[in-house]
């Protein structure tokens, strides 16, 4: 004990920041929470009886969007509908609900989104009796994973097992597949008994066009890294950091691909939207299809559609919350779009991973102007293929675990951006030896530590 009162009063005033500064971040996520419930509120009072429950899982975004469109559907159809992130959905919500539409999608190898982490661990770890309970339910997955839909079957069969009876068959839906989409929308008439079939093309593909295309790893034994930028045809649209962008691959033989996501790497106030693509090559060498069009076929100047999408999931937390940001090759675009909309306030800390110092230290000089300026207080980057180093951002994780500790301790969030296999697990499992399991989970549960993985 210190008898010094300077010393005291210093202790006193950091406690006093500090306790400021979780207030701060509480209120914000309420204020944003409060929005949300206004919007749910005005459709549940659209129809007569009781609202359908309208609860979504959603990692990315896109049951989110889906869930919106179905409480609109209902609405206009004359069944109000209550909106709820899993994220806010207990039990007893569940209990006092006779009708419910759930829309969850699946990340990570067949897991729940990370929203749903407290809903898995405290509703669905126990025993629970739904028997007033019907629900529908709409599984958003992709085929080319191993356990297609997982969630949406685990939640399925959790839902039987506590006595839940199903409106209608579950529908899977397999990387956005427009023909179960209208399958779920036709459930939703029997449900309003509307026969018009709503309108529920997505938004369209807004024109874009490409301004800038530099290879930013020439030399690289990594595979080629573009930096593209587009500008806005119309007018520019509105977005945040985190958001991300689907671009519409051109038809080919009479075959229209669908579209590929991209992180964006930009913020509205560049005028532009930015990102950075790794071509792809098949085992034969030939480019991939989305991203030997966009790196190779396009040219300055050409159009493509594009659409902008929220990815709430992944949006930044307060400006006072300090930010650490984590992730490797490509994944440090949606890294960069946070860094443009920090201020030295919270500040930030970056934990990157490439293969080498010489070709692949992407975004060098605006991390340079970063540390410059204190918006980014640290800088941490490891080369797995530079004699001397060899180390990959899991290693920067694990050899940094005190000062995580002290940034964790002063409310910091994490991101990690970049690719699942290898990088996201292995930083999930270094932060666990870092930081404590059960601290992790809170993390996660919390929203403040969130991953945009792919
Ligand atoms: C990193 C990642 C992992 C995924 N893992 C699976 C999976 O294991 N099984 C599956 O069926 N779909 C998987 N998907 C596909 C998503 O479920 C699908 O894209 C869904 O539409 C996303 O919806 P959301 O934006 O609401 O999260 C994965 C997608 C990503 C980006």
């Amino acid at each position: 004990m210190t008898a010094d009162p300077q010393r005291w009063l210093w202790a006193v005033g950091a406690l006093a920041l500090w306790l400021a500064l979780i207030a701060v971040i509480v209120w914000r996520e309420r204020k944003a929470r409060a929005a949300a419930h206004a919007r749910s509120d005005a459709l549940a009072g659209a129809g007569e009886g009781r609202p359908v429950l309208i609860a979504f899982a959603s990692q990315t975004g896109f049951a989110e969007e889906l869930a919106w469109m179905t409480a609109r559907s209902l609405g206009d159809g004359g069944v109000g509908a209550r909106v709820l992130s899993f994220a806010d959905l207990d039990v007893q919500t569940l209990k006092s609900t006779d009708r419910a539409l759930l829309i969850v999608s699946t990340t990570g190898e067949g897991d729940p989104p990370d929203s749903a982490a407290r809903f898995v661990r405290k509703v669905m770890g126990e025993a629970t009796d739904l028997s007033k309970l019907r629900f529908g339910l709409l599984a958003l997955g992709d085929r080319s994973y191993d356990q297609f839909c997982g969630f949406g079957h685990a939640v399925d069969g959790w839902l039987r097992r506590a006595g839940a009876e199903p409106l209608f068959d579950m529908v899977e839906v397999d990387n956005g597949e427009a023909g179960a989409i209208r399958h779920w929308q036709h459930q939703l008439n029997q449900i309003t008994g509307s026969v018009t079939a709503p309108d529920w093309t997505p938004p369209a593909y807004d024109p874009w066009r490409l301004v800038e295309r530099t290879l930013v790893n020439p030399g690289s034994p990594g595979g080629e890294a573009y930096h593209l930028a587009f500008e806005a045809v119309g007018a520019t649209p509105d977005w945040s950091a985190g958001d991300i962008a689907e671009v519409g691959l051109p038809e080919r033989d009479g075959v229209t691909p669908g579209s590929r996501e991209y992180s964006i790497a930009s913020l509205p106030s560049d005028g532009r939207v930015e990102f950075l693509i790794r071509l792809m090559r098949h085992p034969d060498g030939a480019p991939g299809l989305a991203s030997g069009w966009l790196t190779q076929d396009l040219a300055l100047g050409d159009q493509v559609g594009m659409r902008l999408r929220a990815n709430r999931s992944f949006h930044g937390p307060a400006d006072e919350t300090p930010m650490i940001l984590i992730g490797n090759g490509t994944g440090i675009a949606g890294l960069r779009a946070h860094l443009k909309s920090r201020t030295a306030s919270g500040g930030a800390w970056l934990l990157f991973g490439e293969r080498t110092q010489a070709h692949d230290a992407f975004f060098d000089a605006e991390l340079q102007a970063w540390l410059a300026s204190g918006v980014l207080r640290r800088l941490d980057r490891s080369f797995s293929r530079d004699a001397g180093d060899g180390r990959y951002v899991q290693d920067l994780v694990a050899a940094a675990a005190d000062e995580l500790r002290a940034w964790g301790s002063r409310g910091a969030a994490i991101y990690v951006c970049g690719s699942l296999e290898g990088m996201s697990q292995g930083v999930h499992a270094a932060l666990e030896s870092a930081l404590g399991a059960d601290v992790v989970l809170t993390l996660l549960e919390d929203g403040r530590y969130r991953r945009d993985v792919y």
